[in-house]
């Protein structure tokens, strides 16, 4: 089964659109666990074990495991959520973009290193750099297309031909790049106009949504303008307030708690 038709089953089975984002932050980390020895593996597995029931995917950001030289820990977390829960597809958030030769090892970096189920991309160098993701045709590309900063209108709105540039990447990619129907879009939930023109042009093509929590992402008008027809067609990541919503030693009810009531408040408005 592809990648868009795990999450659309994983939705199904949870009841959920939402992802769990995991950006390690040590110093948000709970004390206890903070200076131990394997302290980023004990937290993730604990929040990925107290969420796998509510959530839609899992998306670790590459960065965040990256600049602690906490790689290993990342690798050894993906395999661990994929065989205790192999419903729930993993998002390796890396953003990666580069010459096809580079993109080629990117590629292996995600999907053969890494195990990802799906990766994120930048589709910035054009198709050539993408290919040698969406030859893989049962793994998810996605691809940024109107990002959730508020930096994303400099040049993402730059005129292109009458359209924003965010909107000629979202035709380009669905027309000619979705061969093997296996592409998304990132479209920010901190920008509601935005994703209901991305929505008009790629159908039901899913978009991660990333941007609710910590960013402010208003979520009624994110289902409002942001669901597709057929499916939903939404996957709405957080990530820092679920998983620092509480800081003692009960830090994974605590993610759980929050996780409830954002799927519910997902949920409220579907
Ligand atoms: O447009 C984008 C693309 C990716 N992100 C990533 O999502 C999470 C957001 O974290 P929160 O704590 O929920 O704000 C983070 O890993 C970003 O790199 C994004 O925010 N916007």
């Amino acid at each position: 089964m592809g990648f868009i038709a795990r999450v659309d089953a994983a939705q199904r089975a949870n009841n959920s659109l939402l992802c769990v984002g995991w950006d390690p932050e040590l110093e948000k980390f709970p004390a206890h666990l903070r200076d131990t020895p394997d302290a980023l593996f004990a937290f993730f597995k604990a929040i990925v074990d107290a969420t796998a029931d509510l959530v839609c995917c899992y998306k670790p950001q590459i960065a965040h495991f990256a600049a602690l030289g906490a790689e290993d820990a990342l690798l050894r977390l993906i395999r661990y959520t994929q065989a205790a829960y192999p419903a729930i597809p993993v998002i390796l958030d890396a953003k990666r973009g580069d010459i096809g030769s580079t993109a080629e090892k990117y590629a292996t970096e995600a999907f053969g290193r890494y195990g990802a189920d799906a990766v994120t991309l930048n589709p910035y160098l054009g198709h050539d750099s993408i290919a040698p993701f969406l030859k893989h045709a049962d793994k998810g590309v996605i691809l940024l297309c109107r990002t959730s900063n508020p930096g994303a209108k400099d040049l993402q709105d730059l005129d292109c031909g009458g359209k924003p540039l965010y909107q000629r990447v979202a035709e380009t990619i669905a027309r000619d790049w979705n061969g093997n129907r296996n592409c998304l879009l990132v479209v920010g939930a901190t920008w509601p106009q935005q994703l209901a023109e991305v929505r008009a042009i790629v159908g039901d093509m899913p978009f991660l949504v990333p941007g609710v929590g910590a960013q402010g992402g208003n979520v009624q008008q994110i289902i409002q303008n942001g669901r597709g027809k057929a499916t939903d067609a939404l996957i709405i990541s957080s990530s820092r307030a679920i998983l620092y919503a509480g800081s003692g030693e009960d830090f994974a009810d605590a993610a759980r708690s929050a996780a409830i009531t954002q799927r519910d408040e997902i949920n409220r408005y579907r």
